[in-house]
C-alpha cells in the first residue's frame, strides 16, 4: 500500500456541500492564477498567465504539444509551484496551504496518476481507496457509504459491471473511466482531467465524451477543467476555453467567443477551419 497520507480518512462520504463534514469555499472563484511565470532552467514553461475559473464553469484547455497545459494543471493541483505570480485554488494560496489537506478537494485524472494504480487492484477498490488517498487497498477501513459511493460512480460512468475485475484487465477506455470515477470519489469541488480521451478509439472516445457531457450538464458537478489537443474531444455543455501556445495565453473566456478558426489557427500555428455541429466541434487544415 502506498499511503499518501497517514492521518486518517480525508472525507466521510457521501459528502454534500451543506454537510459540516465538507470543507467548502467561501467564494465562487475556484481557480485564480495571477501573472504566473514558470521557468525551469533556461526554459519558460508559462509566461505571465492569468486565469480565473468559477464554480459553475466547465473549461477546456487547448494547445499543441509542449504548450504548458500539464504545467498549468500541476500548479493548480498543488503538484508544483510557480517561479513568479500567485496560484489560489478554493480560496487557498498555493505555497501557504497544506497541499495534503487541499488535494482531496481537487479531483485529478492524468496519465501520470493512472500509472500508479496497481494492475492487480479490483476496480471497485481502485476507486474507493481515493477516500484515504491511498493506492492499493490495505488495512484502512471503509464505511458502507464509501463502497456504495464507489459503485455509484462506476455506474455513473457505465462500468459498474467491471467493479470486481482487476484493473490491468480493462481496456484503455474502461481505465480512463475508472480514473475519473476515482477522481470524483472525494466529492471534489474541482475536477481536473488531463487528456482523458488520449489513446482511445472512436467508440471509446465518443462514449467518454458523452459521459463527460452529462457531468458538465449536472448542476451539482464540481467545476471542470479538461485538457486536450483536439476540439473533437470537447464535451457538449463545456462553457469556457483557454487557448495556450508556447506557455502564453492566446485567448481565454467564453467558449463561443474564444473557440474561433482564427484563435485556433494562432494556437496551433497553421491555418485551420473550424466547424460546429450542435455542441460538438471539428477542425481541419484550411
Ligand atoms: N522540468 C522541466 N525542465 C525543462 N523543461 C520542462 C520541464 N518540464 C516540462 N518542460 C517543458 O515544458 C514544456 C511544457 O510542458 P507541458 O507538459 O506543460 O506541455 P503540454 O502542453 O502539457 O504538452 P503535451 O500536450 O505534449 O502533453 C515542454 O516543452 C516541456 O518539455
Amino acid at each position: 500500500m502506498t499511503a499518501v497520507t497517514t492521518t486518517g480518512p480525508l472525507l466521510k462520504l457521501p459528502c454534500d456541500r451543506d454537510s459540516i463534514q465538507c470543507v467548502s469555499s467561501t467564494s465562487d472563484l475556484v481557480i485564480d492564477v495571477s501573472d504566473v511565470v514558470v521557468r525551469r532552467g533556461a526554459s519558460v514553461l508559462l509566461d505571465h498567465v492569468d486565469w480565473q475559473v468559477e464554480l459553475d464553469e466547465r473549461w477546456v484547455i487547448l494547445g499543441p504539444n509542449g504548450a504548458g497545459k500539464t504545467t498549468l494543471l500541476n500548479l493548480v493541483s498543488g503538484r508544483s509551484h510557480p517561479t513568479k505570480g500567485t496560484v489560489r485554488v478554493l480560496d487557498e494560496q498555493m505555497g501557504k496551504v497544506d497541499v495534503f489537506e487541499l488535494r482531496p478537494r481537487i479531483g485529478l485524472a492524468s496519465a501520470a496518476l493512472a500509472e500508479t494504480i496497481p494492475g492487480d487492484e479490483p476496480v471497485a477498490d481502485a476507486v474507493v481507496t481515493a477516500a484515504w488517498a491511498v493506492l492499493g487497498r490495505g488495512r484502512e477501513s471503509y464505511e458502507a457509504m464509501d463502497e456504495i459511493r464507489a459503485r455509484g460512480l462506476l455506474e455513473q460512468f457505465g462500468i459498474d459491471t467491471l467493479a470486481d475485475r482487476r484493473y490491468a484487465t480493462l481496456s484503455e477506455g474502461e481505465r480512463k473511466r475508472v480514473q475519473i470515477a476515482r477522481a470524483l470519489m472525494t466529492d471534489p469541488e474541482l475536477l481536473l482531467l488531463d487528456e482523458p480521451a488520449a489513446g482511445l478509439d472512436l467508440g471509446a472516445r465518443e462514449a467518454l465524451v458523452g459521459r463527460l457531457g452529462e457531468l458538465a450538464m449536472d448542476p451539482d458537478a464540481p467545476a471542470l477543467v479538461l485538457v486536450t489537443h483536439h476540439v473533437e474531444e470537447i464535451p457538449p455543455g463545456f462553457t469556457h476555453a483557454l487557448l495556450l501556445t508556447e506557455g502564453a495565453v492566446v485567448a481565454s473566456g467564453l467558449l463561443d467567443d474564444v473557440l474561433t478558426a482564427q484563435n485556433l489557427s494562432k494556437t496551433f500555428g497553421l491555418p485551420l477551419r473550424l466547424e460546429r455541429d450542435g455542441g460538438r466541434f471539428t477542425a481541419r487544415a484550411a
